[in-house]
């Protein structure tokens, strides 16, 4: 799994140029794992699953009635019932002209018989039966592979499994399937300010938070996340966090450091150890980004404001971890709406503003501002359910506006 970025333009780059080069450089996970059915749910097939048998197994019934030949019904003649047959338990006898048999949903039809007719259309009368209704030949009855026949290919290598998937696969009998392994992802803070929860702050810390943001967006992704902790700014502390990284991962993300600032060992450790480009994005928040290789796998380094982790982990990361899990990347689907408030923009980057949207009684989606827009300010993200995006080239928005939102609805 090596890229070469040699191509990939230096400088400033677009939204979506950056995410075209991310896209384009990251390969499916070439690397399989057997799992149960338990552990199986949105897990992406390796290999194209066949039936082994017939689904259903066997001719059976699909109401509680009776089983009885369609020949019979040419007269008013009452059947005799000779006996019952349960799901699992079968009628052992074979059925002559005249007799039926009573049975329940999901028994296998006996020999004789072609025919169930369900019990409210049924008048009895001790051990015999007449019918109250019409009954159409072989009606109520559900035949040997009706559902699947031995050999179809059911499931498709590529396919991410659902809940319908696992119960198809185990009337099917099949346990274990061969899935693509989860994409192993490892993550830090780099940042001599950075205390951890229970920490006492000094003059000058904070609480690191971007670990915590960066583990709920892992945790959406199903991927093997490895949690390399805070990483101190000292060469020998982020060297140690990038070789754990190459050992284990297939993806590092760091967060911090990938501005112009004075104790960044993180670009010089990645160009010593890696290929790496360093982007300016015409993207407001998130503009420094790092994106390359790291021995086999792939580096993301992504700015240290809080907000800005967030924006360019949606736009960059989400859709390259999807990639290698070997799922189709969807375009994140943008809808009008009208902005109920003024915000403030400089042309030049595009905005990801953070806002609240709601349908109004006209079915219209309007949105607004949840405040300050800094990328250092969570608050405005922990209070939004959209992204507001503002093109490149706007500049600052009056209320009544129709603007494009991102909903966060199955993003966060
Ligand atoms: N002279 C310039 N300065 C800056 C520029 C620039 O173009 N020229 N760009 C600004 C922009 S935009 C961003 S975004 C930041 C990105 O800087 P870094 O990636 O180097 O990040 P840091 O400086 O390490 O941190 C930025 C900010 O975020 C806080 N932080 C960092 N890590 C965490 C964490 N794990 N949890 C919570 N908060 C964190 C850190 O304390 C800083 O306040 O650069 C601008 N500067
Ligand atoms: O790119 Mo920065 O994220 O604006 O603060």
């Amino acid at each position: 799994m090596t890229i070469s970025c040699d191509t990939l333009p230096q400088g400033t780059l677009n939204v979506e140029q950056a995410q075209a080069h991310i896209l384009a450089s990251i390969p499916v996970l070439q690397a399989n794992e057997h799992v149960t059915l338990w552990q199986a749910q949105g897990r992406i097939l390796a290999e194209t699953v066949s039936a082994p048998l017939d689904v259903p197994p066997h001719r059976n019934s699909a109401m509680d009635g009776y089983a009885l030949r369609h020949a019979d019904l040419t007269t008013t003649t009452p059947l005799n019932v000779i006996g019952t047959a349960f799901a699992g338990r079968p009628f052992a006898g074979a059925v002559q002209p005249g007799e039926c048999v009573r049975i329940m949903t999901g028994a296998v039809v006996p020999d004789g018989t072609d025919s169930v007719v369900m019990q409210e259309n049924v008048q009895r009368d001790g051990d015999t039966i007449r019918l109250t209704a019409t009954l159409q030949a072989g009606e109520n009855v559900r035949h040997p592979g009706e559902d699947m026949r031995t050999g179809d290919a059911v499931l498709q290598a590529g396919h991410k499994l659902n809940a319908a998937d696992l119960g198809l696969l185990a009337s099917l009998g099949i346990g274990e399937v061969s899935v693509l392994r989860r994409p192993r992802v490892a993550f830090c803070s780099t940042g001599d300010e950075l205390k951890g929860i229970g920490e006492t702050l000094q003059p000058g810390d904070i609480y690191d938070s971007n670990r915590y943001t960066l583990y709920g967006l892992l945790q959406k992704l199903d991927v093997e996340i490895i949690d390399l902790g805070v990483v101190k700014d000292t060469p020998e502390a982020v060297e140690h966090a990038f070789q754990q990284a190459m050992q284990l991962a297939d993806i590092l993300i760091t967060s911090g450091g990938v501005s112009v600032g004075e104790a960044d060992y993180v670009t010089a450790t990645l160009l010593r150890l890696g290929q790496v480009n360093f982007w300016k994005i015409a993207m407001k928040p998130g503009k420094p980004l790092a994106f390359g290789t790291l021995g086999q796998g792939f580096f993301f380094g992504l700015p240290g404001n809080p907000v800005s982790v967030m924006a360019t982990f949606l736009l960059f990361l989400r859709p390259a971890i999807l990639r290698m899990r070997g799922e189709s990347v969807p375009v994140v689907p943008e809808y009008p709406a009208i902005c109920d408030t003024p915000l403030k923009k400089a042309a030049g980057r595009k905005d990801y503003q953070r806002g609240i949207c709601q349908r109004d009684a006209s079915g219209q989606w309007r949105v607004s501002s949840t405040g300050g827009q800094g990328s250092h300010i969570l608050r405005s993200m922990s209070q939004a359910n959209c992204f507001i995006v503002l093109p490149l080239e706007w500049s600052n928005v009056e209320a009544g506006t129709t603007v494009s939102i991102i909903p966060f609805e199955g993003l966060l």
